[in-house]
């Protein structure tokens, strides 16, 4: 079984990937990863002209030896470089197979992303698509920062929130938007427990539905 899980930043996402992997006994991919550990190679070429050439070699030379840093991978700063890298083509192009080859796996996945239901995954048997309110998804993000020790200023992490989730759904190559299939889960008002809860359910009926049950 094969389950898509995609939404804009900090709705839940993972955290409902890692909960369904669990409870499914499936292998999880957080692709996100992928595109902060591109952003994160390059993040000297920020302001340069070769940050573009740059980022698509170094999406090219990804291996999973460098996920490990979650720190680093899942700060702020780095979320903002992986949408920028994001939007380069080649850059998505390089990183398709990695994430087609973990979606192959013969016991199935769990991927989460944007363009998991859309684009790397279109047959999956399960899409969910994850929304929650902008205020919310910042609070959240504050608090995670938080519990690592970060000094969150709310006023610029929304607007930097904001700007990334823009730069996502406008993003040509990008296949970040709801899938015709996919389920919406609005975790606004659920607690994490309430959310797994919601998308087992959506995944059991759907399953069942497809079995003929
Ligand atoms: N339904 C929820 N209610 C409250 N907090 C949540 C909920 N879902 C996730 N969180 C918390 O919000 C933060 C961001 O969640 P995460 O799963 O990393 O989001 P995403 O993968 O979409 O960026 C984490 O600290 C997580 O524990
Ligand atoms: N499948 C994916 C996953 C992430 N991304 C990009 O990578 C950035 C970081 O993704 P993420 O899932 O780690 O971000 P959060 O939602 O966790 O904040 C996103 O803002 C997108 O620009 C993408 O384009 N496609």
């Amino acid at each position: 079984m094969i389950i898509a899980v995609d939404g804009p930043a900090a709705s839940g996402k993972g955290t409902l990937a890692t909960g369904l992997a669990r409870h499914y006994g499936l292998p999880h991919l957080d692709t996100g990863l992928l595109y902060r550990a591109v952003g994160l190679a390059v993040a000297t070429y920020m302001d340069s002209t070769m940050f573009e050439a740059a980022a698509i070699a170094a999406a090219r030379a990804l291996d999973a030896t460098q996920l490990g840093d979650i720190e680093a991978l899942t700060s702020a700063e780095t979320g903002v470089l992986a949408s920028k890298v994001a939007v380069i083509a080649d850059v998505r192009k390089a990183l398709f197979d990695f994430q087609r080859q973990f979606a192959q796996n013969p016991v199935g996945a769990v991927l989460d992303g944007r363009d998991i239901g859309t684009v790397i995954c279109p047959d999956a048997d399960v899409k969910l698509f994850i929304r929650a309110d902008s205020k919310a998804r910042m609070e959240r993000r504050a608090r995670q920062l938080e519990k690592r020790g970060a000094v969150v200023d709310r006023y610029a992490l929304y607007h930097q929130i904001e700007e990334r989730d823009a730069r996502d759904m406008l993003n040509p190559h990008g296949g970040f938007y709801q899938a015709q299939d996919a389920h919406l889960l609005d975790t606004t008002l659920l607690d994490i427990e309430a959310a797994l809860r919601a998308a087992i359910a959506i995944v059991d009926r759907t399953m069942a539905l497809k079995a003929g049950g």
